[in-house]
């Protein structure tokens, strides 16, 4: 048979063949092509390689751990990340103990087991925590949340002196005064008697109760208002995936814009804190004086030591940090705004919610008042006095386990990381530990379900603490998990005390809205009216 005119046109040529004018055949061959190809068919076929790559990579990375069995080319479920769903968040941690997904070709695991979660959380030669790129740019990539292994835990020392308990003794008379303040303001609010979502103001209070904790009075009402006004912006911005440079007019612009006035109002602060505890018989207030006087009392110590006035090891002995400026101390302090405000804003919703809907609940709260109190509801709380409400401490820690505020934590992959026996998660991946199953657990928290203070007295919820991850565990965990549950427990026993609220449940109250943390769907629609003349 005859061959095609043609067929010459499909013999590859050797590769080291070229033609009159020196150039390799095949070169000249790709030459052609290109010319003859448009530019659209060419970005074509590279857009389909790269689909290809990406699906194989995909597909290669996930193995046998369950995940869609292909992703949408490049994007993945890029949508479902910026509107979370709470529903598909549950569907996927009770898909499998391991599940992934792919967004933007980067791979993502989730670990929803509790040992899955707990050995994620303890690998911190494999994984570093890792929060979405636009948090670095608000929070500064040299904030001390950044820090891996030893720089980190050593930071970590330094801020050791600021929720001990003689240190959170001292911050409760400025809680209290901002409890005071927004209890007024929420009676205020509810004077028409018509119900609103309480929920925006459950976050302003406790932005107040922030800067009021960390920076006591160095911080004016103004910057206090502006923080107030302004710190939604730096929730808004934190979407799972951002562009990876700020535009302006955008939600990650306008965070980054609140941001930068935190860090600068945290900065002028610091100092003011240094200048003040430097006088004599200054007594420290809040968390910027504690930080201060620890920094003040190491030096001194060590100028003893040098002076071979004490022995270094002597009793009394205070813990040895070094000195922090101004810029690392405001970037700690907006760290842990930024950890706290969504997480404590979510229990607060929640909890306000809870006690409105179960009012046996809050009768035992009150009647705990009442008895630790001696019938004085005006008694200062103390330390003390928190120490002896067994009830409202389990009334809060249910409402964490059951509406637990952080469902999962972010780490980044930095070396191939062998989870399971069976299955490693290649490096430069992210891995989530998922926390809410595991305390959803039925087998360790019967009828987990349902919201009840009782299993933490009467039950032995008390003792499953590998399950209790509600502030994470290993060498990140929450720094002020102690503060945080004595602030709720405060705040709901003060409101016990002063306050009625009525909940006006709507068909979206059960129903839980994902923003950074959880919220009831419909932001809690709730009536104040005053128990006592303070609010009335
Ligand atoms: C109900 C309130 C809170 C919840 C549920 C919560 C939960 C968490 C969780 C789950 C983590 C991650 C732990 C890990 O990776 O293992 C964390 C870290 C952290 N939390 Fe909280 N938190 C709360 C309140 C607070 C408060 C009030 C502060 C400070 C005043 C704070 C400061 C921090 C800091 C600084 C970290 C990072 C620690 C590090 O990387 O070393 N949190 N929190």
């Amino acid at each position: 048979m005859e061959a095609p005119a043609s067929s010459a046109e499909f013999n590859t040529p050797a590769p080291a063949e070229t033609n009159i004018n020196g150039v390799p055949i095949a070169s000249a061959a790709i030459n052609n092509l290109l010319q003859g190809a448009s530019v659209w068919s060419v970005a074509l076929t590279l857009l389909a390689a790269c689909v290809v790559y990406d699906q194989v990579m995909y597909i290669w990375r996930k193995g046998k751990i369950a995940g869609p069995m292909f992703k949408i080319p490049f994007m993945g479920p890029f949508l479902e990340s910026v509107y979370p769903k709470f529903e598909s968040y549950h569907a996927k941690w009770y898909s499998g103990p391991l599940s992934c997904v792919s967004v933007f070709h980067k791979f993502v695991v989730i670990a929803s087991t509790r040992d899955l979660a707990r050995k994620c959380l303890n690998s911190p030669s494999y994984l570093r925590p890792c929060v979405v790129d636009i948090a670095i740019k608000l929070l500064r990539p040299t904030n001390f949340v950044f820090l891996d292994g030893k720089r980190h835990s050593d930071f970590r020392k330094g801020l050791n002196g600021l929720f001990t308990r003689r240190a959170m003794e001292s911050y409760l008379p400025g809680q209290e005064a901002i409890y005071d303040r927004y209890f007024k303001r929420w009676v205020e609010l509810s004077k028409s008697g018509k119900a609103q979502p309480f929920m925006p103001e459950f976050r302003d209070i406790n932005v107040a109760l922030s800067c009021m904790t960390f920076c006591g009075n160095y911080i004016s009402a103004d910057a206090v208002a502006n923080i107030t006004e302004n710190y939604v912006n730096i929730t808004a911005a934190l979407d799972l995936v951002n562009f990876p440079i700020i535009i302006p007019f955008t939600r990650t612009w306008y965070g980054k814009k609140s941001a930068d006035f935190v860090l600068a109002t945290f900065e002028t602060c610091a100092q003011q804190a240094k200048d003040a505890m430097a006088l004599p018989d200054a007594v420290p207030m809040c968390i910027l004086d504690f930080w201060v006087k620890s920094m003040m009392d190491a030096k001194e110590w060590g100028r003893k030591v040098e002076a071979g006035e004490v022995d270094a090891k002597a009793p009394g002995a205070p813990a040895i940090i070094r000195d922090f400026t101004n810029k690392e101390i405001s970037e700690a302090l907006f760290a842990f705004l930024f950890a706290s405000q969504d997480a404590t804003s979510s229990a607060t919703t929640w909890m306000f919610q809870l006690l409105a809907d179960r009012p046996d609940v809050l009768a035992k709260v009150r009647e705990e008042q009442m008895t630790v109190r001696e019938g004085d509801i005006f008694k200062p709380t103390t330390m003390d006095l928190l120490d002896n409400m067994p009830y409202t401490r389990a009334m809060v820690k249910e409402t964490l386990r059951y509406r637990p505020p952080v469902l999962m934590v972010p780490y980044e992959v930095k070396k191939d990381f062998p989870v399971t026996d069976s299955y490693t998660v290649p490096k430069g991946s992210m891995v989530v530990p998922t926390l809410y199953p595991a305390l959803h657990d039925p087998e360790v928290y019967p009828d987990p379900d349902n919201w009840k203070p009782e299993r933490w007295i009467e039950g032995d919820a008390e003792k499953q603490l590998k399950n209790w991850l509600v502030f994470g565990t290993g060498p990140h965990y929450c720094l002020g998990q102690h503060y945080a549950i004595c602030n709720l427990m405060f705040m709901a026993a003060k409101a016990a005390m002063h306050l009625d609220w009525t909940h006006y449940p709507t068909p979206d109250s059960e129903k839980i809205k994902v923003f950074a943390t959880i919220f009831p769907e419909d932001d809690c629609h709730l009536v104040f009216t005053p128990r006592t003349e303070l609010f009335a």
